[in-house]
Protein backbone atom coordinates (compact mmCIF):
# COMPACT_ATOMS: atom_id res chain seq x y z
CA UNK A 1 0.00 0.00 0.00
CA UNK A 2 2.71 2.55 0.50
CA UNK A 3 3.50 2.72 -3.16
CA UNK A 4 -0.47 3.09 -3.58
CA UNK A 5 -0.70 6.00 -1.52
CA UNK A 6 0.98 8.28 -3.65
CA UNK A 7 -1.66 8.31 -5.91
CA UNK A 8 -3.92 10.98 -3.84
CA UNK A 9 -2.66 11.66 -0.38
CA UNK A 10 -4.85 14.22 0.83
CA UNK A 11 -7.60 11.68 0.72
CA UNK A 12 -5.83 8.91 2.08
CA UNK A 13 -4.77 10.42 5.19
CA UNK A 14 -8.83 11.78 5.51
CA UNK A 15 -10.27 8.55 5.23
CA UNK A 16 -7.70 6.85 7.73
CA UNK A 17 -7.97 9.52 10.09
CA UNK A 18 -11.73 9.40 9.67
CA UNK A 19 -12.11 5.80 9.88
CA UNK A 20 -9.83 4.67 11.96
CA UNK A 21 -9.27 7.32 14.64
CA UNK A 22 -12.50 9.61 14.69
CA UNK A 23 -15.30 6.84 13.78
CA UNK A 24 -14.27 4.41 16.48
CA UNK A 25 -13.62 7.01 18.91
CA UNK A 26 -17.13 8.52 18.27
CA UNK A 27 -18.41 4.81 18.78
CA UNK A 28 -16.41 3.84 21.93
CA UNK A 29 -18.43 7.68 23.74
CA UNK A 30 -21.28 6.19 22.36
CA UNK A 31 -21.01 3.04 24.51
CA UNK A 32 -20.31 5.54 27.38
CA UNK A 33 -23.06 7.70 26.81
CA UNK A 34 -25.77 4.62 26.61
CA UNK A 35 -24.35 3.26 29.59
CA UNK A 36 -25.10 6.61 31.63
CA UNK A 37 -28.63 6.69 30.16
CA UNK A 38 -29.59 3.30 31.01
CA UNK A 39 -27.83 3.77 34.52
CA UNK A 40 -30.24 7.42 34.77
CA UNK A 41 -33.22 5.43 33.88
CA UNK A 42 -32.87 2.36 36.24
CA UNK A 43 -31.58 5.22 39.24
CA UNK A 44 -34.82 7.15 38.38
CA UNK A 45 -32.91 10.07 37.87
CA UNK A 46 -34.53 12.39 35.78
CA UNK A 47 -32.37 15.02 35.11
CA UNK A 48 -29.25 12.94 34.19
CA UNK A 49 -31.29 10.67 32.01
CA UNK A 50 -32.61 14.32 29.86
CA UNK A 51 -28.11 15.32 29.78
CA UNK A 52 -27.90 11.70 28.80
CA UNK A 53 -30.51 11.53 25.90
CA UNK A 54 -29.22 14.73 24.82
CA UNK A 55 -25.72 13.62 24.85
CA UNK A 56 -26.69 10.62 23.00
CA UNK A 57 -28.01 12.53 19.80
CA UNK A 58 -24.86 14.76 19.76
CA UNK A 59 -22.74 11.60 19.52
CA UNK A 60 -25.05 9.86 16.93
CA UNK A 61 -25.07 12.94 14.51
CA UNK A 62 -21.01 12.96 14.79
CA UNK A 63 -21.03 9.34 14.29
CA UNK A 64 -23.37 10.03 10.94
CA UNK A 65 -20.79 12.17 10.03
CA UNK A 66 -17.85 11.06 10.39
CA UNK A 67 -18.80 7.73 8.99
CA UNK A 68 -19.96 9.93 5.60
CA UNK A 69 -16.79 11.94 5.65
CA UNK A 70 -14.05 8.41 6.02
CA UNK A 71 -16.45 6.83 3.11
CA UNK A 72 -16.05 10.05 1.03
CA UNK A 73 -12.72 10.54 1.31
CA UNK A 74 -12.35 6.52 0.98
CA UNK A 75 -13.96 6.45 -2.48
CA UNK A 76 -12.32 9.70 -3.50
CA UNK A 77 -9.22 8.12 -3.18
CA UNK A 78 -10.41 4.79 -4.85
CA UNK A 79 -11.76 6.66 -7.32
CA UNK A 80 -8.65 9.21 -8.37
CA UNK A 81 -6.14 5.40 -7.72
CA UNK A 82 -8.27 3.76 -10.34
CA UNK A 83 -7.71 6.94 -12.91
CA UNK A 84 -3.76 6.84 -12.30
CA UNK A 85 -2.97 3.64 -11.86
CA UNK A 86 -4.83 2.83 -15.33
CA UNK A 87 -3.04 6.06 -17.05
CA UNK A 88 0.68 4.55 -15.33
CA UNK A 89 -0.18 0.83 -16.39
CA UNK A 90 -1.32 1.75 -19.76
CA UNK A 91 1.50 4.13 -20.24
CA UNK A 92 4.00 1.68 -19.35
CA UNK A 93 2.64 -0.92 -21.56
CA UNK A 94 2.43 1.40 -24.58
CA UNK A 95 5.67 2.90 -24.63
CA UNK A 96 7.65 -0.74 -24.14
CA UNK A 97 9.20 -1.76 -26.77
CA UNK A 98 8.32 -3.79 -29.47
CA UNK A 99 9.96 -6.73 -28.40
CA UNK A 100 9.37 -6.41 -24.98
CA UNK A 101 5.17 -5.93 -26.29
CA UNK A 102 5.36 -8.96 -28.43
CA UNK A 103 7.09 -11.03 -26.03
CA UNK A 104 3.16 -10.76 -24.11
CA UNK A 105 -0.50 -11.59 -25.93
CA UNK A 106 -2.51 -9.22 -26.19
CA UNK A 107 -5.45 -10.76 -24.24
CA UNK A 108 -2.50 -10.61 -21.38
CA UNK A 109 -2.64 -7.03 -21.75
CA UNK A 110 -6.30 -6.52 -22.10
CA UNK A 111 -6.90 -9.09 -19.30
CA UNK A 112 -4.28 -6.77 -17.03
CA UNK A 113 -5.98 -3.92 -18.16
CA UNK A 114 -9.74 -5.16 -17.20
CA UNK A 115 -9.59 -8.13 -14.70
CA UNK A 116 -6.13 -7.41 -12.72
CA UNK A 117 -6.69 -4.08 -12.17
CA UNK A 118 -10.17 -4.70 -10.86
CA UNK A 119 -9.13 -7.30 -8.54
CA UNK A 120 -6.50 -4.69 -6.99
CA UNK A 121 -8.73 -1.87 -6.99
CA UNK A 122 -11.44 -4.26 -5.39
CA UNK A 123 -9.70 -6.71 -3.15
CA UNK A 124 -6.64 -4.90 -2.11
CA UNK A 125 -7.19 -1.50 -1.66
CA UNK A 126 -10.88 -1.18 -0.31
CA UNK A 127 -9.53 -3.95 1.93
CA UNK A 128 -6.78 -1.88 3.49
CA UNK A 129 -9.08 0.68 4.65
CA UNK A 130 -11.32 -1.97 5.94
CA UNK A 131 -8.60 -3.81 7.62
CA UNK A 132 -7.77 -0.44 9.08
CA UNK A 133 -10.88 0.77 10.27
CA UNK A 134 -11.97 -2.94 11.99
CA UNK A 135 -8.70 -2.82 13.65
CA UNK A 136 -9.20 0.25 15.15
CA UNK A 137 -12.86 -0.22 15.93
CA UNK A 138 -11.86 -3.61 17.39
CA UNK A 139 -9.26 -1.58 19.36
CA UNK A 140 -11.14 1.09 21.04
CA UNK A 141 -14.29 -1.05 21.92
CA UNK A 142 -11.46 -3.22 23.81
CA UNK A 143 -10.40 -0.81 25.47
CA UNK A 144 -13.87 0.36 26.42
CA UNK A 145 -15.03 -2.66 27.53
CA UNK A 146 -11.84 -3.04 29.74
CA UNK A 147 -12.71 0.32 31.08
CA UNK A 148 -16.10 -0.54 32.15
CA UNK A 149 -15.27 -4.44 33.26
CA UNK A 150 -12.29 -6.18 32.80
CA UNK A 151 -13.64 -9.35 34.11
CA UNK A 152 -16.62 -9.51 31.29
CA UNK A 153 -13.75 -8.37 29.00
CA UNK A 154 -11.33 -11.05 29.02
CA UNK A 155 -14.29 -13.89 28.89
CA UNK A 156 -15.24 -11.95 25.85
CA UNK A 157 -12.12 -11.46 24.36
CA UNK A 158 -11.11 -14.93 24.67
CA UNK A 159 -14.30 -16.39 22.75
CA UNK A 160 -14.18 -13.67 20.04
CA UNK A 161 -10.16 -13.95 19.34
CA UNK A 162 -10.32 -18.05 18.33
CA UNK A 163 -11.64 -17.81 14.87
CA UNK A 164 -9.08 -15.31 13.92
CA UNK A 165 -6.65 -18.54 13.88
CA UNK A 166 -8.55 -20.75 12.17
CA UNK A 167 -9.35 -18.20 9.47
CA UNK A 168 -5.76 -17.29 9.34
CA UNK A 169 -4.75 -20.83 8.15
CA UNK A 170 -7.16 -20.41 5.46
CA UNK A 171 -5.21 -17.73 4.18
CA UNK A 172 -2.01 -19.20 2.21
CA UNK A 173 -5.33 -21.47 0.80
CA UNK A 174 -7.03 -18.01 -0.44
CA UNK A 175 -3.89 -16.90 -2.21
CA UNK A 176 -3.13 -19.70 -3.74
CA UNK A 177 -7.33 -20.59 -5.34
CA UNK A 178 -7.24 -16.48 -6.30
CA UNK A 179 -3.83 -16.92 -8.08
CA UNK A 180 -5.67 -19.81 -10.19
CA UNK A 181 -8.85 -17.85 -10.76
CA UNK A 182 -6.91 -15.07 -11.95
CA UNK A 183 -5.16 -16.87 -14.47
CA UNK A 184 -8.26 -18.58 -15.70
CA UNK A 185 -10.08 -15.15 -15.85
CA UNK A 186 -6.77 -14.04 -18.16
CA UNK A 187 -6.90 -17.16 -20.21
CA UNK A 188 -10.74 -16.32 -20.43
CA UNK A 189 -10.63 -12.87 -21.67
CA UNK A 190 -7.80 -14.13 -24.14
CA UNK A 191 -10.06 -16.86 -25.51
CA UNK A 192 -12.85 -14.34 -26.35
CA UNK A 193 -10.94 -12.28 -27.87
CA UNK A 194 -9.08 -14.64 -30.46
CA UNK A 195 -12.77 -15.83 -30.87
CA UNK A 196 -14.07 -12.57 -31.75
CA UNK A 197 -11.02 -11.04 -33.70
CA UNK A 198 -10.57 -14.26 -35.74
CA UNK A 199 -14.54 -14.88 -36.45
CA UNK A 200 -13.85 -14.74 -40.33
CA UNK A 201 -11.19 -17.25 -39.93
CA UNK A 202 -13.73 -19.09 -37.88
CA UNK A 203 -16.53 -18.74 -40.06
CA UNK A 204 -14.36 -19.36 -43.02
CA UNK A 205 -12.80 -22.39 -42.06
CA UNK A 206 -16.44 -24.00 -40.39
CA UNK A 207 -14.37 -24.34 -36.57
CA UNK A 208 -17.71 -22.48 -35.19
CA UNK A 209 -18.38 -25.53 -33.11
CA UNK A 210 -14.70 -26.58 -32.30
CA UNK A 211 -14.11 -22.86 -31.09
CA UNK A 212 -17.21 -23.28 -28.92
CA UNK A 213 -16.20 -26.63 -26.80
CA UNK A 214 -12.48 -24.61 -26.31
CA UNK A 215 -14.53 -21.72 -24.93
CA UNK A 216 -17.24 -23.87 -22.93
CA UNK A 217 -13.63 -25.86 -21.60
CA UNK A 218 -12.61 -22.61 -20.71
CA UNK A 219 -15.55 -21.20 -19.46
CA UNK A 220 -15.76 -24.27 -17.37
CA UNK A 221 -12.28 -24.07 -15.71
CA UNK A 222 -13.24 -20.44 -14.83
CA UNK A 223 -16.76 -21.04 -13.31
CA UNK A 224 -15.28 -23.34 -11.41
CA UNK A 225 -11.89 -21.20 -9.81
CA UNK A 226 -14.59 -18.86 -9.21
CA UNK A 227 -16.46 -21.49 -7.22
CA UNK A 228 -13.68 -22.34 -5.20
CA UNK A 229 -12.81 -18.96 -4.31
CA UNK A 230 -16.41 -18.78 -3.06
CA UNK A 231 -16.06 -22.07 -1.18
CA UNK A 232 -13.18 -20.42 0.99
CA UNK A 233 -14.90 -17.28 1.45
CA UNK A 234 -17.98 -18.96 2.30
CA UNK A 235 -16.16 -20.90 5.05
CA UNK A 236 -14.97 -17.82 6.51
CA UNK A 237 -17.80 -16.08 6.59
CA UNK A 238 -19.94 -18.91 8.27
CA UNK A 239 -16.80 -19.25 11.32
CA UNK A 240 -17.13 -15.43 11.96
CA UNK A 241 -20.93 -15.81 12.32
CA UNK A 242 -20.78 -18.57 14.51
CA UNK A 243 -18.21 -16.77 16.70
CA UNK A 244 -20.01 -13.55 16.63
CA UNK A 245 -23.18 -15.74 18.14
CA UNK A 246 -21.03 -17.05 20.71
CA UNK A 247 -19.72 -14.01 21.97
CA UNK A 248 -22.96 -12.27 22.04
CA UNK A 249 -24.16 -15.33 24.32
CA UNK A 250 -20.79 -15.21 26.75
CA UNK A 251 -21.57 -11.25 27.25
CA UNK A 252 -25.17 -11.26 28.33
CA UNK A 253 -24.65 -14.42 29.92
CA UNK A 254 -22.02 -13.77 32.37
CA UNK A 255 -23.08 -10.32 32.58
CA UNK A 256 -26.08 -10.85 34.30
CA UNK A 257 -24.63 -13.20 36.67
CA UNK A 258 -22.29 -10.27 37.79
CA UNK A 259 -25.54 -8.09 37.63
CA UNK A 260 -27.56 -10.67 40.04
CA UNK A 261 -24.05 -11.24 42.30
CA UNK A 262 -24.23 -7.10 42.11
CA UNK A 263 -20.46 -6.71 40.59
CA UNK A 264 -21.67 -4.54 37.95
CA UNK A 265 -25.11 -2.63 36.99
CA UNK A 266 -27.25 -3.40 34.08
CA UNK A 267 -25.69 0.02 31.95
CA UNK A 268 -22.17 -1.50 32.32
CA UNK A 269 -23.99 -4.64 31.12
CA UNK A 270 -25.60 -2.86 28.02
CA UNK A 271 -22.46 -0.99 27.15
CA UNK A 272 -20.07 -3.83 27.25
CA UNK A 273 -22.69 -5.91 24.75
CA UNK A 274 -23.32 -2.70 22.61
CA UNK A 275 -19.30 -2.76 22.53
CA UNK A 276 -19.62 -6.74 21.29
CA UNK A 277 -21.04 -5.54 18.44
CA UNK A 278 -17.63 -3.59 17.31
CA UNK A 279 -16.03 -6.53 18.35
CA UNK A 280 -17.82 -9.27 16.55
CA UNK A 281 -18.65 -7.18 12.98
CA UNK A 282 -15.10 -6.08 12.67
CA UNK A 283 -14.09 -9.60 13.53
CA UNK A 284 -16.09 -11.41 11.05
CA UNK A 285 -15.28 -8.63 8.89
CA UNK A 286 -11.55 -8.49 9.15
CA UNK A 287 -11.64 -12.27 8.63
CA UNK A 288 -12.71 -11.45 4.89
CA UNK A 289 -10.71 -8.71 4.33
CA UNK A 290 -7.76 -10.20 5.37
CA UNK A 291 -8.52 -12.86 2.73
CA UNK A 292 -9.29 -10.17 0.04
CA UNK A 293 -6.02 -8.47 0.89
CA UNK A 294 -3.81 -11.61 0.61
CA UNK A 295 -6.10 -12.12 -3.13
CA UNK A 296 -5.30 -8.45 -4.18
CA UNK A 297 -1.92 -8.84 -3.28
CA UNK A 298 -1.78 -12.10 -5.59
CA UNK A 299 -3.30 -9.79 -8.69
CA UNK A 300 -0.37 -7.01 -7.39
CA UNK A 301 2.32 -9.76 -8.29
CA UNK A 302 0.77 -11.22 -11.09
CA UNK A 303 0.87 -7.09 -12.74
CA UNK A 304 4.21 -6.65 -11.06
CA UNK A 305 5.92 -9.64 -13.21
CA UNK A 306 4.12 -8.35 -16.48
CA UNK A 307 5.83 -4.57 -16.11
CA UNK A 308 9.40 -6.48 -15.26
CA UNK A 309 9.55 -7.23 -18.46
CA UNK A 310 8.65 -4.00 -20.08
CA UNK A 311 11.63 -1.54 -19.45
CA UNK A 312 10.77 2.02 -17.23
CA UNK A 313 10.23 4.64 -19.91
CA UNK A 314 13.02 7.04 -19.98
CA UNK A 315 11.62 10.31 -18.41
CA UNK A 316 14.53 12.84 -18.97
CA UNK A 317 15.20 12.37 -22.82
CA UNK A 318 18.65 14.45 -22.68
CA UNK A 319 20.69 11.98 -22.96
CA UNK A 320 19.55 10.71 -26.35
CA UNK A 321 20.10 13.30 -29.21
CA UNK A 322 17.69 15.08 -31.07
CA UNK A 323 18.27 14.93 -34.98
CA UNK A 324 16.11 17.78 -36.59
CA UNK A 325 17.29 17.08 -40.15
CA UNK A 326 18.78 14.60 -42.71
CA UNK A 327 21.29 16.22 -45.01
CA UNK A 328 23.46 13.74 -46.38
CA UNK A 329 23.09 9.50 -45.50
CA UNK A 330 21.95 6.42 -43.59
CA UNK A 331 25.06 3.81 -43.27
CA UNK A 332 24.45 0.27 -42.49
CA UNK A 333 27.57 -1.14 -41.49
CA UNK A 334 28.29 -4.71 -41.13
CA UNK A 335 24.26 -5.05 -39.78
CA UNK A 336 23.44 -8.68 -38.58
CA UNK A 337 20.58 -9.27 -36.86
CA UNK A 338 18.64 -12.34 -35.12
CA UNK A 339 15.04 -11.93 -33.92
CA UNK A 340 15.41 -12.07 -29.55
CA UNK A 341 13.98 -15.60 -28.37
CA UNK A 342 13.31 -16.37 -25.09
CA UNK A 343 16.03 -18.76 -23.57
CA UNK A 344 17.76 -19.19 -26.71
CA UNK A 345 20.00 -17.80 -29.46
CA UNK A 346 17.50 -16.99 -32.41
CA UNK A 347 18.21 -17.92 -35.81
CA UNK A 348 20.72 -15.32 -37.69
CA UNK A 349 17.96 -13.01 -40.31
CA UNK A 350 20.41 -10.45 -41.35
CA UNK A 351 24.33 -11.33 -42.17
CA UNK A 352 27.03 -8.55 -42.32
CA UNK A 353 24.59 -5.81 -44.54
CA UNK A 354 26.52 -2.92 -46.00
CA UNK A 355 24.59 0.02 -47.23
CA UNK A 356 24.91 3.37 -48.31
CA UNK A 357 21.22 5.13 -48.36
CA UNK A 358 22.18 8.99 -49.92
CA UNK A 359 19.64 11.87 -49.74
CA UNK A 360 17.09 12.39 -51.91
CA UNK A 361 17.32 8.88 -53.84
CA UNK A 362 14.41 5.99 -54.18
CA UNK A 363 15.38 2.66 -53.86
CA UNK A 364 13.33 -0.50 -54.73
CA UNK A 365 14.19 -3.43 -52.50
CA UNK A 366 13.51 -6.40 -53.96
CA UNK A 367 14.25 -9.88 -53.25
CA UNK A 368 12.55 -13.78 -52.52
CA UNK A 369 10.47 -13.89 -49.77
CA UNK A 370 12.08 -14.32 -46.33
CA UNK A 371 15.13 -12.64 -47.19
CA UNK A 372 14.85 -10.09 -44.92
CA UNK A 373 13.90 -7.34 -46.60
CA UNK A 374 11.03 -6.41 -43.59
CA UNK A 375 13.76 -7.10 -41.10
CA UNK A 376 15.95 -4.36 -42.79
CA UNK A 377 12.78 -2.00 -42.74
CA UNK A 378 11.89 -2.65 -39.05
CA UNK A 379 16.39 -2.07 -38.04
CA UNK A 380 16.04 1.26 -39.74
CA UNK A 381 12.89 1.87 -37.68
CA UNK A 382 14.67 1.06 -34.51
CA UNK A 383 11.96 -1.51 -33.32
CA UNK A 384 14.42 -3.54 -32.51
CA UNK A 385 18.34 -2.74 -31.46
CA UNK A 386 20.85 -3.53 -32.71
CA UNK A 387 23.63 -5.00 -29.86
CA UNK A 388 26.85 -5.95 -30.79
CA UNK A 389 26.47 -6.78 -34.63
CA UNK A 390 27.03 -3.40 -36.63
CA UNK A 391 25.52 -0.36 -37.03
CA UNK A 392 23.22 2.27 -38.08
CA UNK A 393 23.52 6.06 -38.57
CA UNK A 394 21.61 9.05 -39.77
CA UNK A 395 23.99 11.78 -41.32
CA UNK A 396 27.11 10.00 -38.96
CA UNK A 397 24.86 9.79 -35.74
CA UNK A 398 24.00 6.18 -34.79
CA UNK A 399 20.42 5.61 -34.72
CA UNK A 400 20.44 4.35 -30.91
CA UNK A 401 21.96 7.46 -29.62
CA UNK A 402 18.55 9.66 -30.99
CA UNK A 403 15.91 10.40 -29.31
CA UNK A 404 12.74 8.22 -31.02
CA UNK A 405 10.66 11.23 -31.41
CA UNK A 406 13.14 13.11 -33.30
CA UNK A 407 13.74 10.00 -35.23
CA UNK A 408 10.40 9.59 -36.09
CA UNK A 409 10.21 12.58 -37.40
CA UNK A 410 12.81 12.24 -40.13
CA UNK A 411 11.66 8.65 -40.92
CA UNK A 412 7.89 6.50 -41.25
CA UNK A 413 6.84 3.90 -42.70
CA UNK A 414 3.85 2.78 -44.89
CA UNK A 415 3.35 -1.78 -43.89
CA UNK A 416 1.54 -4.11 -45.51
CA UNK A 417 -0.82 -4.45 -42.53
CA UNK A 418 -2.27 -1.30 -41.90
CA UNK A 419 -4.08 -0.75 -38.46
CA UNK A 420 -7.09 1.27 -38.91
CA UNK A 421 -8.74 3.18 -35.69
CA UNK A 422 -12.85 2.65 -35.14
CA UNK A 423 -12.94 6.49 -36.14
CA UNK A 424 -13.54 8.98 -39.08
CA UNK A 425 -11.25 8.78 -42.18
CA UNK A 426 -9.71 11.79 -41.47
CA UNK A 427 -8.85 10.69 -38.18
CA UNK A 428 -7.35 7.41 -39.31
CA UNK A 429 -4.80 9.87 -41.88
CA UNK A 430 -3.81 12.68 -39.27
CA UNK A 431 -4.34 10.17 -35.99
CA UNK A 432 -5.94 13.43 -34.02
CA UNK A 433 -2.28 15.53 -34.67
CA UNK A 434 -3.22 18.82 -36.25
CA UNK A 435 -2.87 19.64 -40.26
CA UNK A 436 -3.92 22.07 -42.24
CA UNK A 437 -7.26 21.54 -44.95
CA UNK A 438 -4.60 21.88 -47.37
CA UNK A 439 -2.20 19.41 -46.33
CA UNK A 440 -4.98 16.83 -45.66
CA UNK A 441 -6.10 17.13 -49.08
CA UNK A 442 -2.77 17.06 -50.93
CA UNK A 443 -2.09 13.40 -48.64
CA UNK A 444 -5.24 12.24 -50.16
CA UNK A 445 -4.97 13.44 -53.63
CA UNK A 446 -1.44 11.83 -53.88
CA UNK A 447 -2.72 8.02 -51.93
CA UNK A 448 -5.82 8.18 -54.14
CA UNK A 449 -8.42 8.64 -51.61
CA UNK A 450 -10.51 11.04 -53.19
CA UNK A 451 -12.40 9.00 -55.11
CA UNK A 452 -13.57 7.38 -51.78
CA UNK A 453 -14.06 10.93 -49.91
CA UNK A 454 -15.94 11.79 -52.94
CA UNK A 455 -18.21 9.56 -52.94
CA UNK A 456 -19.65 9.78 -49.50
CA UNK A 457 -22.03 12.04 -48.11
CA UNK A 458 -19.77 12.67 -44.31
CA UNK A 459 -17.00 13.43 -46.82
CA UNK A 460 -13.10 13.33 -44.77
CA UNK A 461 -15.89 12.55 -41.60
CA UNK A 462 -17.34 9.49 -42.74
CA UNK A 463 -16.76 6.42 -39.91
CA UNK A 464 -14.51 3.66 -41.23
CA UNK A 465 -16.15 1.13 -38.85
CA UNK A 466 -13.95 -1.34 -36.52
CA UNK A 467 -10.54 -2.34 -38.36
CA UNK A 468 -11.78 -0.66 -41.16
CA UNK A 469 -14.58 -3.13 -41.93
CA UNK A 470 -15.73 -0.74 -44.08
CA UNK A 471 -13.18 -0.07 -46.29
CA UNK A 472 -11.68 -2.46 -49.31
CA UNK A 473 -7.83 -3.93 -48.61
CA UNK A 474 -6.77 -1.22 -51.14
CA UNK A 475 -8.28 1.90 -49.34
CA UNK A 476 -6.89 1.07 -46.38
CA UNK A 477 -3.57 0.96 -47.90
CA UNK A 478 -4.30 4.23 -49.52
CA UNK A 479 -4.86 5.66 -45.62
CA UNK A 480 -1.78 3.86 -44.78
CA UNK A 481 -0.02 5.96 -47.80
CA UNK A 482 -1.59 8.92 -46.93
CA UNK A 483 -1.00 9.09 -43.19
CA UNK A 484 3.37 8.95 -44.03
CA UNK A 485 2.34 11.22 -46.95
CA UNK A 486 0.60 14.32 -44.71
CA UNK A 487 3.93 13.36 -42.27
CA UNK A 488 6.36 14.69 -44.80
CA UNK A 489 9.32 13.27 -43.08
CA UNK A 490 12.59 13.20 -45.41
CA UNK A 491 12.61 9.72 -45.50
CA UNK A 492 10.10 7.13 -46.16
CA UNK A 493 10.05 3.13 -46.18
CA UNK A 494 7.76 1.66 -47.58
CA UNK A 495 6.98 -2.43 -47.32
CA UNK A 496 4.79 -3.81 -49.88
CA UNK A 497 2.24 -0.48 -49.08
CA UNK A 498 0.98 -1.29 -52.44
CA UNK A 499 0.29 -5.00 -52.68
CA UNK A 500 -3.16 -4.51 -52.48
CA UNK A 501 -3.87 -2.14 -55.01
CA UNK A 502 -4.15 -2.40 -59.15
CA UNK A 503 -1.06 -1.99 -61.38
CA UNK A 504 -2.95 1.13 -62.09
CA UNK A 505 -3.04 2.31 -58.69
CA UNK A 506 0.38 1.10 -57.54
CA UNK A 507 1.93 2.69 -60.90
CA UNK A 508 -0.01 6.27 -59.91
CA UNK A 509 1.29 6.04 -56.43
CA UNK A 510 5.02 5.15 -57.04
CA UNK A 511 4.95 8.00 -59.40
CA UNK A 512 3.59 9.88 -56.92
CA UNK A 513 6.43 9.18 -54.47
CA UNK A 514 9.21 9.09 -56.86
CA UNK A 515 8.27 12.76 -58.00
CA UNK A 516 9.05 14.55 -54.75
CA UNK A 517 12.18 15.91 -54.68
CA UNK A 518 14.15 15.90 -51.48
CA UNK A 519 11.92 13.26 -50.31
CA UNK A 520 14.48 9.43 -49.54
CA UNK A 521 12.37 6.43 -50.10
CA UNK A 522 13.11 2.50 -49.79
CA UNK A 523 10.51 0.53 -51.53
CA UNK A 524 9.74 -3.36 -50.46
CA UNK A 525 8.22 -4.66 -53.84
CA UNK A 526 7.26 -7.59 -55.08
CA UNK A 527 5.78 -6.49 -58.26
CA UNK A 528 8.40 -6.27 -60.59
CA UNK A 529 7.29 -3.89 -63.36
CA UNK A 530 10.56 -2.68 -65.46
CA UNK A 531 8.65 0.58 -65.96
CA UNK A 532 8.58 1.63 -62.74
CA UNK A 533 12.20 0.23 -61.64
CA UNK A 534 14.10 2.08 -64.44
CA UNK A 535 12.59 4.78 -62.46
CA UNK A 536 14.05 3.94 -59.31
CA UNK A 537 18.22 5.52 -58.58
CA UNK A 538 18.92 2.07 -57.65
CA UNK A 539 17.76 -1.70 -56.93
CA UNK A 540 19.01 -3.16 -53.85
CA UNK A 541 18.69 -7.45 -54.46
CA UNK A 542 18.30 -9.39 -50.97
CA UNK A 543 18.78 -12.87 -50.62
CA UNK A 544 19.12 -15.25 -47.07
CA UNK A 545 19.54 -12.01 -44.92
CA UNK A 546 22.32 -10.67 -47.72
CA UNK A 547 22.38 -7.80 -49.79
CA UNK A 548 23.38 -9.31 -53.66
CA UNK A 549 23.39 -7.00 -56.16
CA UNK A 550 23.05 -2.96 -55.96
CA UNK A 551 23.02 -0.90 -58.95
CA UNK A 552 20.24 0.80 -61.73
CA UNK A 553 17.75 -1.54 -63.40
CA UNK A 554 19.30 -1.80 -66.78
CA UNK A 555 22.74 -2.34 -65.00
CA UNK A 556 21.60 -5.01 -62.80
CA UNK A 557 19.79 -6.90 -66.23
CA UNK A 558 23.06 -6.42 -67.75
CA UNK A 559 24.78 -8.40 -65.29
CA UNK A 560 21.94 -11.24 -65.65
CA UNK A 561 22.48 -12.03 -62.17
CA UNK A 562 19.50 -12.18 -58.87
CA UNK A 563 16.95 -9.65 -60.30
CA UNK A 564 17.50 -11.15 -64.03
CA UNK A 565 16.34 -14.52 -62.90
CA UNK A 566 13.75 -13.25 -60.15
CA UNK A 567 12.40 -11.05 -63.31
CA UNK A 568 12.44 -14.08 -65.58
CA UNK A 569 10.74 -16.20 -63.07
CA UNK A 570 7.52 -13.64 -62.93
CA UNK A 571 7.34 -12.76 -66.76
CA UNK A 572 7.59 -16.98 -67.35
CA UNK A 573 4.44 -17.68 -64.30
N1 LIG B 1 9.20 -11.53 -35.17
C1 LIG B 1 9.98 -12.49 -35.70
N2 LIG B 1 10.56 -13.39 -34.89
C2 LIG B 1 11.36 -14.36 -35.39
N3 LIG B 1 11.64 -14.49 -36.70
C3 LIG B 1 11.08 -13.63 -37.56
C4 LIG B 1 10.24 -12.57 -37.11
N4 LIG B 1 9.84 -11.86 -38.18
C5 LIG B 1 10.41 -12.43 -39.27
N5 LIG B 1 11.17 -13.48 -38.89
C6 LIG B 1 12.00 -14.33 -39.78
O1 LIG B 1 12.96 -13.51 -40.40
C7 LIG B 1 13.16 -13.90 -41.74
C8 LIG B 1 13.05 -12.69 -42.66
O2 LIG B 1 11.72 -12.22 -42.58
P1 LIG B 1 11.27 -10.87 -43.30
O3 LIG B 1 9.85 -10.63 -42.95
O4 LIG B 1 12.25 -9.81 -43.00
O5 LIG B 1 11.42 -11.29 -44.84
P2 LIG B 1 10.87 -10.56 -46.13
O6 LIG B 1 11.97 -10.58 -47.12
O7 LIG B 1 10.29 -9.23 -45.80
O8 LIG B 1 9.73 -11.56 -46.57
P3 LIG B 1 8.38 -11.25 -47.39
O9 LIG B 1 8.81 -10.79 -48.76
O10 LIG B 1 7.70 -12.58 -47.43
O11 LIG B 1 7.59 -10.22 -46.65
C9 LIG B 1 12.16 -14.99 -42.04
O12 LIG B 1 12.85 -16.23 -41.99
C10 LIG B 1 11.16 -14.90 -40.89
O13 LIG B 1 10.70 -16.19 -40.56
Amino acid sequence: MKSFKKYDHLNYSLAIIFSAVVYPLINLLLALVLKRLIDAGIDRNVNDLKLAIFACLLVCIFLALSVFISEWAKNKFVNNFSKKYRKFIFKRIILSDLNEFSANSVGDFLATMTNTISTIEEKYIKSYFNIASNSALLLFSIMGMFFINWKLSIAVLIVSLAPIFILNLLGGKMQATQNAALTQQNAYVSKVKDAFSGFLVIKSFNIAKQISTEFENCNNKRADSEFSLSEINNVSVSISNFSGYLVFLVAYGLGMFMVINGSTSIGAVTAIVQLVNFIVMPLSKLGIELNNKKAGLAATKTLNQLLENLHTPVKNDSNYLELSKFEHEIELSNVSFSYPQKNKVGKKVLTNINLDIEKGKKYALVGMSGSGKTTLLKLLMRYYKLTNNGSISIDHVNINQINLSSLYHLINIVQQDVYIFDNSLAYNITLGQSFTKQELNEAINKSGLRKLVDNNAAGIKMNVGEEGKELSGGQKQRISIARALIRRTPILLMDEATSSLDQKNTTEIENAILAVKDLTAIVVTHKLNPNLLQKYDAIIFMKDGTITEEGSYDELMKQKGDLYNLCSLTIDN
